[in-house]
């Protein structure tokens, strides 16, 4: 992957190499899980992930733009339209159910349900404790740890994304290959300018982060960087708010706003240099249809220039392991390293556990 900054329209003129020692220290236990290769589950043709936020959103991140042959169902919600529909589809899946806590309500009710209404062929509980692990000890099943200092949304390098991935045949030997790719972390690393950038718009009230991808497969990494952003860093009346953006279609409904609206925006793009899939047509001088949204992209990177909003691209050679490995380390890396500038931490989630205690009473009234 390479990123261009020619567009990000700030100058980082001060010395961060305090602020990157505390940030080594601190983003340790994570760099420590793409060195570690030992999750290969074997191949299944059907499997189904059960979990919420961190527990999940990698996984399907990674699924759904590689779109592998095998079937994979995802109940990361308690929709009961799309849950039922989904667990309807199912015919005899190895499930993995994903809860690094073992306690979240949704986990734990979409577990039971699945438990009651389907023919499973094999339980993998991937947790650390709670009530997911007295579960898992009474019906024998096999369970899997997540390193318990690694946070969930930092996870997916973990059993928490290489087992459900590696029994649906995704290279993850070549999702790590792409993290390393990016582990010489140093001041000069484009995430950690990328950090720095983002952090001096945002003290300069742009603090809206708008991921605009160029390919549609990263959709539901637009939903992995919401959380990743919205979680690490909301915190004391601080961070930025992430936004995704579906290029070319939202020219047609979000530009407006991008262009001409309220200058309190970074515009990422995301885009590739190679589509999977294209076809020659004739249009104008284009002999490609992949030219169309490529052309768009580059008018939209240019017209958001001309009216002074900062926008950096980020670009994929392809969507493949290695360059989406290279992708999730990236950002994790920058958002670690912006809770490391805002000085919070960027690894817990406090003010969402009143929101379950909550719950849990109403529940249990
Ligand atoms: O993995 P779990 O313990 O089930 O947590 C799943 C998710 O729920 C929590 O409430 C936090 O919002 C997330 O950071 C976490 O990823």
């Amino acid at each position: 992957m390479k990123v261009d900054f020619k567009n990000c329209m700030i100058d980082i003129n001060k010395d961060y190499s305090e602020e990157l020692n505390k940030f080594l220290t601190l983003f340790s236990p994570i760099r420590e899980t793409i060195y570690k290769e030992e999750v290969e589950e074997e191949f299944h043709d059907e499997i189904l992930v059960i979990g919420m936020g961190g527990s999940i959103l990698g996984t399907e991140t990674i699924y759904y733009a590689l779109n592998p042959e095998c079937k994979a169902i995802f109940l990361d919600n308690t929709d009961p339209e799309s849950t039922l529909r989904k667990i309807k589809s199912l015919e005899n899946p190895k499930v993995y159910v994903v809860s690094k806590s073992g306690n979240t309500l949704e986990t734990l009710i979409n577990y039971k349900l699945v438990k009651e209404k389907v023919k499973v062929k094999e339980f993998i509980f991937i947790t650390n404790g709670g009530k997911l692990l007295e579960i898992a000890k009474k019906n024998n099943y096999r369970v899997l740890n997540i390193p318990e200092e690694v946070p969930g949304r930092y996870s997916i390098f973990t059993a928490v994304g290489k087992a459900p991935l590696s029994a649906v045949g995704v290279d993850v030997k070549r999702l790590l290959k792409g993290a390393k790719a990016l582990d010489q972390i140093d001041e000069k690393h484009e995430a950690i300018k990328n950090a720095i950038i983002h952090y001096l718009h945002e003290r300069e009230g742009r603090d809206i982060s708008v991921l605009f991808t160029y390919v549609e497969a990263l959709t539901y990494f637009g939903e992995w960087y919401k959380q990743l952003v919205g979680e690490s860093l909301g915190k004391n009346g601080l961070g930025i708010t992430p936004l995704l953006s579906i290029g070319a279609k939202d020219q047609h409904s979000l530009l407006q706003l991008y262009l001409d609206g309220k200058k309190d925006k970074v515009i990422t793009f995301l885009t590739v240099d190679n589509y999977r899939e294209d076809v020659e047509i004739e249009f104008e001088n284009a002999k490609k249809y992949s030219e169309i949204i490529k052309a768009e992209k580059l008018a939209t990177e240019k017209a958001l220039t001309n009216r002074g909003v900062p926008n950096i691209t980020v670009e994929l050679k392809e969507v493949c392991e290695e360059e989406l490995g290279s992708l999730l380390y990236f950002y994790m890396i920058q958002v670690a390293f912006m809770g490391v500038l805002y000085n919070i931490n960027p690894f817990n989630q406090p003010a969402v556990e009143e929101e379950k205690r909550i719950c849990w009473s109403i529940l249990r009234k």
